[in-house]
């Protein structure tokens, strides 16, 4: 049971910004997409979520073919927390979570007690229950993500893309909601795909990484085997140094140079 991603090209009018894309994502696994600004995580999370179509290559979930499939029936395998979102109507946080259900429910079928108690169960799960009743859009920015979160797991809990999950949330609460997915991945065999860009929340919880440069994988494959501080440094397009931690935890740190290259005002490097 795979994501099969297999020489994907994207254009967006005629400018090339996904080139030869592989990729293969396996039941259970976190798999993390890194990259400089620009370099086409967020494109390449909406192909998969078949939202944008690609020019050239095919992406197979679980056996069903997104340029062949309905609608429905993808958002039924695949669910997609996009990197912002602006204010909906005035809904409770329970009500935009149950809206996940809408892909499973047939034609002018209301969400209905089993639903709402799946949504409660959730919002459980992420430690949120105490938003179920908050108005959607007076709930703070990280606490939307948590509350979008809940209702892409409810919509379709075998594939998540989460684009820059940890947007918003707070130093502790980044790695709990990071330490919660993955719990879910090994639980609930649930694969993940996430953009993130922290390198060091990466080598804490990722499986896998892909490692994107200009639209094209540069590397990819185990955590532990890509992420180094040469490739860091490749992929950054800065020096940057490994430092394993106590505990085992590894934080690369760069070095901060202006345009000519010079070590930065305040920023040490040894
Ligand atoms: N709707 C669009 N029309 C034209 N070009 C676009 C569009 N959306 C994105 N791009 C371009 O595609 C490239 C890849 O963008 P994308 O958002 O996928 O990168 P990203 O790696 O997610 O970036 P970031 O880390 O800044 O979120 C960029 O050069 C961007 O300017």
């Amino acid at each position: 049971m795979s994501l099969v991603c297999r020489n994907l090209h994207f254009a967006y009018n005629g400018h090339a910004i996904l080139s030869a894309v592989d990729l293969d994502v396996r039941k259970g696994e976190f798999c993390v997409l890194l990259g400089r600004n620009g370099s086409g995580k967020t494109t390449l999370i909406y192909c998969l979520a078949g939202l944008l179509q690609p020019r050239q290559g095919s992406i197979a979930i679980d056996g069903l073919d997104l340029a062949a499939a309905p609608r429905t029936e993808i958002a039924r395998r695949v669910s997609l927390v996009p990197q912002e979102h602006s204010d909906i109507f005035p809904f409770r946080v329970l009500d935009v979570v149950v809206m996940g259900r809408t892909a499973q429910l047939g034609f002018a079928q209301r969400p209905g007690p089993d639903d709402y108690l799946a949504a409660r169960r959730v919002l459980a799960e992420l430690e949120a229950e105490p938003l179920a009743e908050r108005n959607f859009n007076r709930i703070s920015g990280g606490e939307r993500r948590i509350a979008l979160l809940a209702r892409a797991i409810l919509q379709a809990d075998g594939t998540l893309l989460l684009d820059e999950p940890t947007n918003h949330l707070d130093f502790n609460n980044k790695y709990r909601l990071l330490a919660k997915i993955k719990n879910r991945c090994r639980a609930k065999g649930t694969r993940v795909v996430a953009s993130l860009h922290d390198p060091n929340l990466a080598a804490r919880f990722a499986d896998t990484v892909v490692m994107l440069t200009g639209g094209r994988v540069m590397a990819s494959g185990d955590v532990h085997a890509v992420m180094t501080a040469e490739m860091i440094s490749r992929l950054y397009q800065t020096p940057a140094r490994r430092v394993e931690a106590e505990g085992g935890d590894v934080i690369f740190i760069p070095k901060i140079t202006d345009g000519a290259g010079n070590l930065m005002e305040n920023t040490r490097w040894t």
